[in-house]
């Protein structure tokens, strides 16, 4: 493996009851609060009534900043730092999933800054200062509240732009699965693949040496497979929730890839992708994975795809080639996905190959370096993309 240093700072605070201690980590930094969240689904589920309740008991004043968008807008980033700014805000508490938590990022660095956030989005330059912030997770997938990237989308110029800054790290994430269990079928689905395809960018790495990596990864993922049928089959389930919020936590939370860094090019195809057609992450990935396995397998590296199809599809090895082996681990996989109601192609979001060179091309020129455990050019990537149609 390589060196690493292992840095992350964001408190954790997993499970039931956690939701309690909220007032008490916001006043650690602050008492002007922006609340910033996404479509209403916790004014259904009873989550606002409840943190709203917590803040007034603490005499934290609030300030609310809802209707982030899945795949949030660089405008709507704007906004909420605006309201920081003249409401002079000195935290802002993210509450909800990817999405929230993303736009939460972007906000607290453009509210210390007189620069347009674009341009630290864009990585034209970087960030300075940023509010403190922290999240409350309402849906399991994305692993956001412990990562330090973030999504944004400038929906003007169909850009989707993933980038970083020590100053988008949160003080502290409450994961709730009490909340989780009002998550629809279909955003659920998104999510569990979601969390799988990020052990999986992490599982597919050029290092030598990683063998408690590698198990920490499969693991991870047996666990998935074994419980994502059992929650779709019984959404309202505490303790499947529970399972599924924390390997969606620990898959992003740098905790599973100490000492290498893994491909993430499928992640670049999708956010160019999402950027061009608006479609959920979680969807695109479980379209694309396969795909992408499919095209970058080959002789070289086949011996990485075979450990995957043994230790976690359990594959039946007897009298077959490296080759045949890798190929039924993916097939595996995709028939998981598929069995779950992942859309497998394109055509699913009625996308169609007339979109698919602009994607090929964003996806190039927003990330030239695309993918590390194999390098893609926008042909390859181009490639990939008709072979998901
Ligand atoms: N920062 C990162 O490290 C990272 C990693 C992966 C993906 N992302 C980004 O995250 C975004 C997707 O986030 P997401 O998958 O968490 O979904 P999301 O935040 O977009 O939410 C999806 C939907 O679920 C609803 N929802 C959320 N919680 C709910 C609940 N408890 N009950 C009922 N409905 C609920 C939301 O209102 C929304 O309509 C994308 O923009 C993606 O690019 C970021």
């Amino acid at each position: 493996m390589n060196p690493f240093m292992y840095y992350n700072p964001t408190k954790l605070l997993f499970g039931k009851g956690q939701l309690d201690n909220l007032a008490r980590e916001i006043s650690r930094f602050g008492n002007r609060v922006l609340l910033v969240y996404g479509g209403g689904s916790i004014k259904r589920n009873g989550l606002y009534d409840k943190i709203i309740h917590m803040l007034k008991h603490a005499n934290i004043e609030w300030f609310e900043l809802a209707g982030v968008e899945p795949n949030p807008r660089v405008t709507t980033v704007r906004k909420g730092a605006e309201i920081c700014k003249k409401e002079k805000v000195d935290f802002v508490l993210a509450v909800g999933g990817g999405s929230v938590i993303d736009c939460t990022k972007a906000i607290v660095v453009a509210a210390k800054t007189d620069e347009d956030v674009w341009n630290i989005i864009s990585r034209q330059t970087r960030a300075t200062d940023g509010l403190p912030y922290g999240s409350v997770v309402t849906i399991a997938g994305t692993g956001a509240e412990m990562s330090l990237s973030s999504v944004i989308s400038d929906w003007e110029k169909q850009d989707k732009r993933a980038w970083v800054s020590s100053f988008s790290r949160a003080k502290f994430a409450i994961v709730a699965p009490t909340y989780m269990t009002s998550v629809p079928y279909k955003q659920t689905v998104n999510g569990i693949v979601d969390a799988m395809s990020h052990v999986l960018e992490h599982y597919f790495n050029l290092a030598t040496n990683v063998p408690i990596q590698d198990q920490f990864c499969e693991s991870v993922l047996r666990t998935i497979i074994e419980v994502a049928p059992k929650l779709l089959n019984d959404l309202e389930n505490y303790e499947y929730r529970e399972t599924i919020a924390y390997a969606s936590t620990i898959a992003l939370s740098d905790q599973l890839n100490m000492g290498f860094i893994g491909d993430w090019g499928t992640h670049h195809i999708d956010h160019a992708l999402s950027a061009v057609h608006d479609i959920p992450h979680g969807g695109g990935m479980a379209i694309l994975f396969p795909h992408w396995m499919r095209y970058v397998l080959d002789v070289e590296n086949v011996l990485k795809f075979k450990q995957l199809a043994i230790n976690v599809f359990q594959i039946d090895s007897n009298g077959k080639t490296d080759i045949e082996i890798a190929n039924e681990g993916i097939d595996t996989l995709a028939q998981h996905w598929a069995s779950w109601g992942a859309p497998i192609k394109l055509r699913d979001y009625q996308i169609t190959d007339k979109t698919l060179p602009l994607i090929a091309e964003k996806t190039i020129e927003t990330q030239p370096k695309c993918g590390n455990f194999k390098r893609l050019t926008k042909e390859d990537v181009l490639a990939i993309l008709k072979s998901s149609l």
